[in-house]
Order: structure tokens, then sequence, then C-alpha cells
């Protein structure tokens, strides 16, 4: 693209007499249109190449043929609407530089368009203006270089960290560049915003409803999970913007309910979390659908090798802006603690940092799963414990996450734990802590995790339980310790340094040197009869956490959970007990059991009272429970008494058993669960 900077200049106005007609009313405005194009006799690229989905079940998109593009009969696009603000002309390329490091960005390819410094700067019409500074003090440094940038025309790829307002700086340029274009046949979209879940295109549509009605602009949110119909009636009304989610987006083209065909302004949002989530082709094939000579920009917090390819295949003479580092970072206003431990202390340890994180007010928090069932279990274990919690993962309804997301915006739902399917965009209002119970798979997602703190300007805090199981991913998070300035745990180094020598030496995997378990055996077990009864002693390493641990009671609803005994307790066929490694137990020489540290003991209730009797157990609450004090504050009803405080150890002598059993199950179990 070879473009002369004095070609820059406002928007072509469009006539009075357009506006007029096509512009006074939003919803008389696709009829007037359709009126005003009646007699153009192209069709469009798809009128002979389109094929006809024949069977459902072949995957989306299957059906779809590129275009057959007719250059000479496409409107030209008018992609050059920026007219640089005299404060900025003034500006010489010297303190564009100092500016740019000011503001930590580094710029590849077309540098010569300079970065602003105010929202006046941008020469947005009044509306924008009036409504930026309502909210905002000033644009954040990926607006201040991407907005002047993509309204000159160019293809861009926009990297930043987490909540720096990439959503913004796309859609503003977006909207102001269907506004120059000439009118559509049948009011097509003319902007399109790819997402990679439905909740963060919903997000996006939000924040797209707010700029577009002011300037009367209309915009749809097309994803799954939710009435096509719905979708399609929007769709017949006619949109200049679609959010979108890939598989719904090929639905419908392969419906020929919507055409893309005049679609010049694309957004990839998140795009590398839309190749993670295998919506590669999908992808290419949307993208196959759009005008070859459109303008796209793709947006993330990481950019890892395969969305350069992607951006290699679909982007044309872009420009790269970086704000803070070329290589992955998260944000430096998140304090980022680790915690090292065994994955059969991860229960007691959350419930200690949720006791103690739920003291504060401020205690909007996320805890982060790696798979759909621990989300689950997790969830039902900490609504018995007393705490207000719900969860969303990828088996939920539609409509039952949208639920769950907005009690949580409103402050209904103080905690939720979800898998990787919330790690992306979400933008949610006073998240103040983020808790990774497991540590990702890629370390992109631990940085778009801890993301969802932090948002804007606020800071906030992530707690990281950091097992064995994720040793490999040691030098990963070394580095992004250090890019985001935060302390170094001296143990992560130690751990880094021994992985890394043991993994040259014994090239297979590591084994640290402190090991006094089988630690990568997760869920061996050793079974042992107990005196010829069919019922046995289970000896368990891995926390009740892992997923094929965790068993339900016979009234299939509570799960029976070890290490904590208020759990313990109320499950009353199968019930486990969490022998802690501090001594308070007598165990006879002569018994089958030998105990470690951390190690966990699964007994029958029957057998473990019959069995404690002939020793002299104390069984302790690993930690005390002290109820969250969003039972105080909470507006919502069922939350507004306070509950008493559960004692932090209970002793259970050998005599009369049964009826001690009986009154802690009472106590726990009536008042909590
Ligand atoms: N100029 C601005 N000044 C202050 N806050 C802003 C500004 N622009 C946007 N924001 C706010 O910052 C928050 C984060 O913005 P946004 O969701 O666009 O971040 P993001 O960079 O897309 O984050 P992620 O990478 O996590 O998707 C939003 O609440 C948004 O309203």
């Amino acid at each position: 693209m070879n473009r002369n900077f004095s070609q820059f200049r406002a928007p072509k106005e469009r006539s009075h007499s357009y506006h007029s007609k096509h512009y006074s009313s939003n919803p008389g405005r696709s009829t007037s249109i359709n009126r005003h194009h009646k007699e153009d006799s192209y069709h469009g690229p798809y009128s002979s190449n389109f094929h006809r989905v024949k069977d459902r079940s072949l995957c989306a998109g299957q059906n779809l043929r590129p275009p057959k593009w007719d250059f000479t009969r496409l409107t030209p696009i008018k992609k050059v609407l920026y007219n640089e603000h005299p404060l900025v002309v003034s500006r010489d390329e010297l303190m564009v530089e100092e500016q740019r490091k000011d503001l930590k960005i580094l710029i590849q390819g077309h540098t010569l368009v300079k970065p602003i410094m105010s929202f006046e700067e941008s020469n947005f019409p009044a509306s924008f203006l009036t409504t930026l500074s309502s909210q905002f003090s000033g644009p954040t440094p990926i607006q201040c270089q991407a907005w002047p940038l993509a309204l000159s025309g160019f293809d861009l790829i926009g990297i930043a960290r987490t909540g720096s307002g990439k959503t913004l700086a796309y859609l503003l340029p977006g909207l102001l560049h269907i506004q120059a274009q000439t009118p559509i046949v049948n009011h097509k979209p003319i902007f399109l915003v790819l997402t990679p879940t439905r909740e963060l295109a919903l997000q996006v549509q939000h924040v797209c409803l707010e700029y577009s009605a002011l300037i009367q602009l209309r915009s749809t949110c097309i994803y799954g999970g939710s009435s096509k119909s719905n979708q399609i009636r929007e769709l017949e009304r006619g949109c200049d913007v679609v959010v979108a989610t890939p598989g719904r987006l090929l639905d419908l083209l392969e419906m020929r309910k919507i055409f893309l065909d005049a679609v010049s302004f694309c957004v990839l949002d998140e795009a590398d979390r839309m190749l993670d989530m295998g919506f590669e082709p999908q992808i290419r094939k949307i993208l196959e659908q759009l005008r070859p000579d459109k303008q796209t920009l793709m947006w993330s917090a990481t950019w890892p090798k395969d969305v350069k390819k992607l951006a290699e295949d679909f982007l044309k003479d872009y420009v790269q802006i970086y704000v803070g580092s070329i290589e992955l970072s998260a944000n430096q206003n998140i304090l980022q603690n680790i915690d090292f431990c065994e994955e059969s202390e991860k229960s007691s340890k959350l419930l200690e940092l949720l006791n103690r994180l739920m003291r504060d007010k401020n205690c909007k928090t996320i805890i982060f799963c790696e798979t759909k069932r621990k989300v689950k279990s997790i969830t039902i274990w900490l609504q018995r414990m007393g705490y207000y919690v719900d969860c969303i993962h990828g088996d939920k309804e539609q409509y039952s996450r949208e639920s769950v997301l907005s009690a949580f915006r409103q402050g209904k739902i103080v905690i939720l734990v979800a898998t990787d399917v919330a790690s992306r965009g979400l933008d949610i209002e006073g998240i103040r802590n983020i808790i990774n119970m497991d540590f990702p798979n890629v370390a992109e997602d631990y940085i778009h995790r801890i993301g969802r703190t932090a948002r804007a300007d606020n800071s906030g805090f992530a707690y990281t339980f950091f097992t064995p199981q994720n040793y490999k991913h040691c030098s990963e998070l070394l580095r992004i310790l250090r890019e985001s300035h935060q302390e170094i745990p001296p143990r992560l180094n130690e751990i880094n340094h021994d992985y890394r020598s043991f993994s040259r030496k014994r090239g297979r995997e590591f084994e640290h040197p402190t090991n006094k378990f089988p630690r990568y055996s997760q869920e061996a077990r050793i079974s042992k009869p107990y005196n010829g009864s069919k019922n046995s002693l289970t000896f368990k390493q891995p926390s009740y956490f892992s997923e094929r641990g965790a068993s339900y009671n016979s009234h299939g609803s509570c799960p029976s959970l070890q290490t904590h005994i208020a759990d313990s307790f109320q499950s009353l066929s199968n019930a486990s007990i969490q022998l802690p490694n501090t001594g308070s137990f007598h165990i006879p020489s002569n018994s089958p059991l030998q105990l470690s540290s951390n190690t966990s003991i699964q007994i029958p209730v029957e057998e473990s009272v019959r069995q404690v009797s002939e020793w002299n157990v104390k069984m302790k609450l690993n930690s005390p429970f002290i109820p969250p004090p969003v039972y105080l504050n909470n507006p919502h009803p069922s939350l507004q008494n306070p509950l008493p405080a559960i004692p932090a150890s209970y002793s259970i002598d050998n005599t009369n058993l049964s009826s001690q059993y009986d009154a802690i199950t009472n106590t726990i179990s009536h008042q909590y669960l």
C-alpha cells in the first residue's frame, strides 16, 4: 500500500439529502435504502457460486465457497478518514519518539502516523468526544496510537495488556468507517467483529450499542446457544455492525440469512484464542467471504506464532503496535502470588484464602479451574460451605451462563468458578482477586485469566496454586513475573534451576529432589481389604478435587469430600477424614495404616467410627470456618442472616462416639448445609 500522508483528509461528507433520507429515522432506514438501490442489477458475489447446505451434520462452512469478485462492479472502499489535529501536526519526529517512549508504544511498519495525546486530538465527532470525556480522562496508550492508524486505513495488529481499552480502540474507527461508506444494498453489514466466546461477543455488542446509537448505526450480535430466529429477524431489519462468534456466523451464512460481501472493516478480537479453540478453519472460511480489499485489524493481549501465520495470510502491509513489550506480558497492576503446594493441599489452601479474601468488602473473585467437572464440584462444595458462589463453563445453557454473569456483575454473586470460557476479554467491574486453582496449560492463558482483574487503571491480586505437575511451566512463569516487575519467589528460581538440570540429565519428566511421594501418579491409589470386610480403606494421594476422586453419597446430592471435616460429617454413607500433619493422632504401630504427611484416608463412616474408637483420635478442621462478611453485607435476601462460626477443632474421644458424631453433624449441617 503506497500511502502519501498528505492524502489524509476528513471523511467525505455525505450529502445532506442522503443523510435526511437514510439516517433521519433508524427503523425506516433499511426500507429506504432498499428502494434506493432497487434497480441495481449486480446481486453480489454469491449469486452464482453459493452451494446449498445438503447435510447439516457436516462441519459449519463446509458448503461455502469463496465468492468470485467482480472488481469492476465493487464500490471502492473509503479507508483514509484521518484528519490530523493541528497540535499533532506541530509535533516533530523527536517529540513523537519521546511520546511513544513515555507511552511504551513500539511500532513496526509504517511509523509515520503520530500518536495522539488527548480525545480532542482524535478529531472524532462531537457525540463520541462527549461520551468519552464523560467516562474517561484520556485515551489509553493503545488508543493513542491505534485510532490514528486505523482511521488512516491501515491493516493492523494491536497487542496490549489485558484491560487496556482495546475494544474502543477498534470499535470507534470501525463505526466511523461505516459512516464514510457509500450506502449498501439491503442494509448489509459493513463492519464485522469476530470474538472467540459468546460472552465476549455480548460484551462487545454492549459497548458497540452505546456508541453506534450516537451516530444512528445499528449493531447485531450473532452467537451460539441462543435463538437463531431472533437473530435472523434482527438481520432482516438491517444492520451496519455484526459482532459474532464464528460457528453461528457460518451457520447463518450457509442458511443465506447474512451476507458479508459488503464488509469492508473486519476485526478479529482475541484471535489467538479463536485458534486455540480450533476455530481456524471457520475463521478462514469467514474471511474468504469478505472483500479482499477490506481493512483488517487483529487484537490480542498476547501474540503467539500460529496467529502470526494467520495475520500473514489475511493482512496486507500491516502495522504492528505493541504497548508494553513485544513479549507476552501481564498487567503490572496485578500483584501475583504463587503458592507452591501439592495437589492434595489445594482445597484447604483455597478455604484459608477465601476466608481471608472474603473479609474485605471489595472481594469479587474468580476461581479458574482446568475442567468443567472440577468447576462443578468446587462450586457445589463452596456453596455447601456457605459462600455465595456460582459457576460458568461450556456445558451450561447459554441463558444460564448469561444470568450467572449478570448476577456476578451486579454483585449478587461474589465468587465465580469458571473454566477458561471466562478467561478472555471479560470486563466486569470490581473483580479484585483471581485464583488459579490449576495452572493453565499455556502461559498465555495465565496472563488472560489474571487480566480479569485490574481493568483500566485499577489494581488487583492473583493467587496461583503451583504444584509439581506444573513445574514444566516454571520458566514461562518466571518470565511473566519478571516482565511484570513482580517479586520472584526464591522457590521458583530453585525449581526452575533443578527442573532444567534434571530434565537435561535424565531426558525425562522431572522429579524434584525433595519429592517424598510419587508426584506424577496423580490417581495412584492403594486399596487394602480391611479385616476381610468388603469395605476397604483407601489411601489417596491426590486431593478430592481430583475428578475421579469425587464421589457422591446415597442421596446423590452431596459430594463426599476429603480434607474438610464439615463436608466429611454431613456425608452420611461415605465420609472422609483428613489426617493433618500435626501429630494429634495416635496410631498403633500394628495398624495397617502407615501415615505420611499429606496423606489422607477415606473410610466409610460406619467403619471409621468403629475404627477410630480403637484409637484416640482428635480431629481438626484445617482452618476455622468463619462466615465470610459477604453474609453481612450482601443485599441478597438469602444472605442477610449472619451465621455462627464453626470452631476450629472438634475432639472425639473414644467414648460414646455415635452421639459425638451426631452432635457435630447437627452443628455443622443444620446451620450451614
Ligand atoms: N480511555 C480509557 N480510559 C480509561 N478506561 C478505559 C478507556 N477506554 C476503555 N476503558 C475501560 O477499560 C476497561 C477495559 O477495556 P477493554 O475491555 O476494552 O480491555 P481489553 O484491552 O480489550 O482487555 P482484554 O485484553 O482483557 O480483552 C473497560 O471497562 C473500558 O470501559
